[in-house]
């Protein structure tokens, strides 16, 4: 495409500034002229990492999968060493640690390859390594993303079942398999969620959708007081006793296995958690699960929503990317922005909503409604 090049009657304004931007001979003269070449600099690199990316996470794919992280937390280590116990020759495993250098998950050492911050921050973040591995899943379906945006069946969608009804979710197998992959990676959603929400003086808490009880379980050892009353399907909450045994709260919590589509819900809690379930489902299976928590809440009960989100009029990646299209593959959910998901809460019948905001979109984002 070749554009003209800017006459010189064309209007001034950003039309101005992005055309010239656009031309050719623009981008040679920034290249030639030093305070412009660094910023054409910055700009090419910023734009180069969007048109690789996709090649950057198939490194951290390849990188977690060979466990290397684990490997080099334990010392430096030379490519023949790492190589040993894979299935790929010392120099492979070079040109892979070479990239991982480039990424800021290694360092190089005088003695082979060493843990850089962002390696060791990965095996830190609790579920995050099950999380990369998973996204396999979805990297396949966004093989083609037209295909996606244009609605066609995912792979993804298969992946997570329950969305479609509690009938869907009855293998114990798939159950376990999202379960666990949900639970690993729940620790800073809670440690978010807990920070911004003070749940200490809470009666009981309802944990609609709670999984296998990672969040109560994380809500109970930070604050002795409330009751917890977990609900979730049949076949995912029968995982929950262990853990609530593990952690010393089985006299503090009640399980009931039901479906928030198709069974009322428990009454009873003066504060209902929401965590990472409404981007999984469409409008009006929110709206109707935010109608069934006001009804079930006490006059000044509270509703705690908290999952990512998108921007809404400031997109960011997190939100407007990841998980956009994450929820968009899976066929059923959306990424939502908190000024969507307040509002919805408003049509559902909450007198008031706040918006707890973040300090990591990519984790989570917190709101509460009060009845
Ligand atoms: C010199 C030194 C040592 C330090 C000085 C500098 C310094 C202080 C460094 C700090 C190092 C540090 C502590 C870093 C910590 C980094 C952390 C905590 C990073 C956390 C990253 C978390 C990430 C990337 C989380 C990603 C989560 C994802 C991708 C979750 C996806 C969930 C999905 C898709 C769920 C789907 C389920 C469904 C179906 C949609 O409901
Ligand atoms: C993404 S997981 C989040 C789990 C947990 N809250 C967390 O943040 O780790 C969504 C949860 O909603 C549950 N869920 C989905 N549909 C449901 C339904 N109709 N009734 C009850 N729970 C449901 C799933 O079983 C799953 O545990």
């Amino acid at each position: 495409m070749t554009l003209a090049e800017p006459s010189p009657q064309a209007p001034r304004g950003p039309g101005w500034a992005l055309r010239l931007v656009a031309s050719r001979r623009f981008q040679s003269f920034c290249a030639a002229v030093p305070c412009l070449r660094r910023i054409a600099r910055r700009d090419g690199e910023a734009l180069f990492d969007l048109v690789g990316g996709f090649v950057h996470s198939q490194v951290l794919f390849a990188v977690v999968e060979l466990r290397l992280l684990h490997r080099l937390f334990d010392g430096p280590a030379t490519a023949p060493a790492l190589a040993r116990g894979t299935a790929l020759t010392a120099d492979r495993i070079e040109i892979l640690c070479n990239a991982a250098v480039s990424l800021g998950l290694m360092r190089r050492t005088r003695d082979g390859y060493g843990l850089a911050r962002k390696g060791a921050a990965i095996l830190g973040v609790p579920g995050l390594e099950a999380m990369i591995s998973h996204h396999h899943v979805l990297y396949r379906d966004l093989a083609d993303p037209l295909a996606v945006l244009g609605g066609a069946e995912t792979e993804l969608s298969k992946f997570w079942p329950y969305v479609f009804g509690a009938a869907a979710a009855q293998d114990p197998d798939t159950a376990r398999r999202y379960s666990d992959l949900m639970s690993d990676s729940q620790g800073l959603v809670a440690e978010e969620t807990l920070r911004r929400c003070d749940l200490s003086k809470a009666g009981t808490v309802l944990d609609i959708g709670g999984g296998t009880g990672a969040f109560l379980s994380a809500l109970g050892q930070r604050h002795g007081a409330p009751a917890l009353h977990l609900f979730d399907l049949p076949p995912v909450v029968s995982g929950a006793r262990d853990r609530f045994a593990a952690t010393g709260l089985t006299d503090r919590v009640q399980i009931t296995a039901g479906s928030f589509r198709d069974d009322p819900l428990p009454v009873g809690a003066d504060v209902i958690t929401l965590v990472r379930v409404l981007y999984d489902h469409s409008d009006t299976t929110v709206m109707d699960l935010l109608r069934a928590v006001h009804a079930a809440l006490p006059e000044g009960g509270r509703l705690v929503v908290s999952e990512p989100m998108t921007g809404g009029d400031r997109p960011h990646p997190a939100g407007d990317a990841y998980f956009a299209f994450y929820c968009m593959a899976m066929g059923t959910g959306r990424a939502r922005s908190p000024q969507v998901i307040r509002e919805m809460m408003g049509a559902a019948g909450f007198a008031s909503t706040v918006d707890h905001g973040t300090t990591r979109p990519f984790v989570t984002h917190v709101l509460s409604a009060e009845k």
